[in-house]
């Protein structure tokens, strides 16, 4: 078994998943959110706020919390949906999908409630599928439409990536790319800069972004590498320091060791006829510092 559920001080269910390299992953039930991945070395890859609040019904500032079926607040919904505000459940069926072959995986389900069907009128089933192996962690999202009537949702995994410095910090891959400013009331850009780079708050929706996105840390000698697909779009999130002040669950310094780099589906909502099923995936995994600028070769970046 390498998977085990325990509950916390707060008794919020709680999975452990262990590989049999080292590394590991938690997942809280409550919003299907990873709180914490670490590599063979218990480093750890993703972010977790100084500040977060680990109790209902907030959701949880780091991991990788699930937005659905809204993102941010392209629609009506609460920001970035309800998904990541919900109590899931594990899926002991996870059809169509086969079973996992791999021993740490485990299968998460949310369906619509009574109280979603109030503010988002459409019965679905979302499952997560989370499969941890060496220095790589992918999560496969897919979602049902259980309605007699096609609905279009919008949709992202957002990555809180821990960094060193922010500031040290580049992001290949979305040079040359359109982008929506968030900051700048949607308008669109084009990306002129060879990588991105950080010196203020940024959140940008990049679109049409190709299917692997490179985070290079210098300063941890480590790169990350997003994979993805069926998730077209990619968000890259910083609030630097006078927002992270107004945030109430994120340390004032928290921001300099963060990053938001989301594999989404904005542009474009994904539309579902009924009993339709949509799936993504995406896939976070770790190179050492043996990368170098402008390396964007699949076999050098997830195999160097
Ligand atoms: O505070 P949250 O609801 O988690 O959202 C964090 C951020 O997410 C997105 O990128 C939005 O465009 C921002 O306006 C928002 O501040």
């Amino acid at each position: 078994m390498t998977w085990s559920v325990v509950n916390d001080g707060d008794g919020l269910p709680r999975i452990i998943l262990t590989e049999p390299g080292g590394s590991s992953a938690e997942v809280l039930l409550y919003g299907g959110q990873i709180i914490s991945w670490k590599n063979d070395r218990r480093e750890e890859l993703l972010f977790m706020s100084s500040k977060a609040v680990l109790k209902p019904p907030n959701s949880i500032r780091g991991g990788i919390p699930i937005c659905f079926p809204q993102f941010g607040n392209f629609g009506f919904l609460e920001q970035h949906g309800f998904a990541r505000n919900r109590l899931w459940a594990l899926d002991s069926c996870p059809s169509p999908l086969p079973p996992s072959r791999s021993n740490s995986s485990v299968d998460l389900i949310l369906k619509s409630t009574e109280e979603d069907l109030k503010t988002w009128p459409r019965s679905f089933e979302l499952r997560l599928r989370i499969i941890l192996a060496p220095g790589k962690l992918t999560l496969i999202p897919r979602v049902r439409n259980t309605d007699t009537r096609a609905f279009s949702f919008t949709f992202a995994m957002r990555n809180y990536l821990s960094v060193s410095d922010v500031s040290e910090v580049r992001v290949e891959g979305l040079e040359t790319l359109d982008y929506f400013d968030n900051l700048m009331k949607r308008e669109r850009f084009t990306e002129q800069a060879d990588a991105i780079t950080f010196d203020g708050e940024v959140d940008r929706v990049y679109l049409s972004t190709p299917s692997k996105i490179a985070i290079i840390d210098h300063e941890k000698k480590r790169t990350l590498v997003l994979r993805k697909g069926g998730l077209l779009d990619a968000v890259v999130w910083n609030p630097w320091d006078r927002k992270a002040k107004a945030l109430p669950d994120f340390g004032d310094d928290d921001y300099k060791s963060m990053l938001c780099v989301d594999s989404a589906a904005i542009e474009t909502p994904i539309l579902l006829k009924s009993f339709e099923e949509w799936k993504g995936w995406q896939e976070l995994s770790t190179v050492s510092s043996s990368y170098c600028s402008g390396q964007l070769d699949p076999c050098k970046v997830l195999y160097g």
